[in-house]
């Protein structure tokens, strides 16, 4: 649906995006992940040519959009709708007349208008809001005017910069819900950038990690928890999944301190306990959690395994070969 084919864009001296090639599939929900400064704004405004890439090419539903004239651009920008962190709605206007506007810009009549601006208005939950000024809105409610504007020329792309950054965490999760409710409904695809991991796990399908202009990582967001390749993914997840030990914790321990992950069938399988059946060792549970991406099951635990070198070293053998997952953290035996 979208390709981005080796897209580098310099400000003077300055590559905030450098090579950067991604290929997004039609209906899925991606996410660009990475610290401040990373070029995920910069990257995202190429793909509607509102930043134009200073080398490579963009392709949206098969047409390439770097070989546009300006004119043609603006055109194929009203199928590509957009929201943002801050909304930028026009504050003189009405709800009703801010998405409004967005079909008067595509040349729709005054009848269509009537016609299609309470459909989008039901659509993001804000039917009776329209005759509400913006200053008069929550944030949550401003974004779904925002959202309500973006889909209001049917587009078949969704970027969203930032689009939850300002809100509260409640907020945040009603909003994410209504991206998954539009994505899901209607199609369309979603691209969002974002430097919340929870955002990335609770809405999209797969992830790319962004440093200094360049694409580090990218995965399935399942695996991208499950199994992180880079130090910077790491990071990500551990904003999400803290499994830090307090110190206090590994003092005076006296086996094998293990990390088990659990992906998909095996965190509901019983393999603690037949482990515990088959070798002669004792386990303490030091931490354990599972969570749920994309319905899907994750468990991690931490355990401490204590018996005879030989029991734990089997022990962690049969675990390894049931689970594929696990990580000696100390041996103090
Ligand atoms: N119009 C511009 N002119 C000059 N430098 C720019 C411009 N826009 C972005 N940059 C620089 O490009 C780099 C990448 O910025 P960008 O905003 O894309 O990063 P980001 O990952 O989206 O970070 P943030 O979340 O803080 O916006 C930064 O060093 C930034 O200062």
């Amino acid at each position: 649906m979208i390709e981005i084919v080796n897209v580098t864009k310099r400000y003077k001296q300055l590559t905030a995006v450098d090579h950067v090639n991604l290929s997004i599939r039609q209906g899925e929900i991606f996410g660009i992940i990475g610290y401040s400064g990373a070029g995920k704004s910069t990257l995202l405004r190429c793909l509607n040519l509102l930043e134009k890439p200073t080398q490579g090419i963009i392709v949206i539903d098969g047409k390439e959009l770097t070989a546009l004239s300006d004119q043609e651009v603006r055109k194929e920008r009203q199928k590509i709708g957009m929201i943002f962190q801050h909304f930028h709605l026009i504050s003189s206007k009405t709800v009703y007349d801010n998405i409004a506007f967005s079909l008067k810009a595509a040349g729709k009549t005054k009848a269509e208008i009537k016609k299609r601006v309470p459909e989008l208005l039901e659509m993001v939950g804000l039917s009776d809001r329209s005759a509400h000024y913006p200053a008069q809105l929550s944030g949550g409610q401003k974004q779904r005017v925002g959202i309500a504007r973006a889909l209001a020329n049917e587009p078949k792309v969704l970027l969203c910069d930032e689009a939850t950054s300002a809100l509260d965490p409640t907020t945040t999760k009603s909003i994410l819900q209504l991206l998954k409710k539009i994505n899901k409904t209607l199609g369309i695809t979603i691209v969002l950038i974002t430097h919340e991991m929870e955002v990335v796990q609770n809405v999209c399908h797969r992830v790319a990690v962004m440093e200094n202009g360049q694409v580090v990582e990218l995965a399935d967001v399942y695996d991208m928890f499950a199994n992180p390749q880079t130090a910077l993914s790491k990071q990500f997840v551990q904003t999400v999944h803290s499994l830090e030990l307090p110190e206090r914790l590994l003092l005076g321990r006296k086996g094998a301190i293990v990390q088990i992950t659990f992906k998909g069938d095996s965190a509901e399988e019983a393999v603690i306990s037949e482990t515990l059946r088959q070798f002669h060792i004792s386990v303490n549970i030091l931490h354990g959690q599972i969570s749920y991406i994309q319905e899907r099951p994750l468990g991690t635990l931490i355990i401490e395994m204590i018996g005879s070198q030989s029991d734990v070293r089997q022990a962690i053998r049969y675990i390894t070969k049931r689970t594929n997952q696990l990580e000696v953290l100390a041996d103090v035996a």
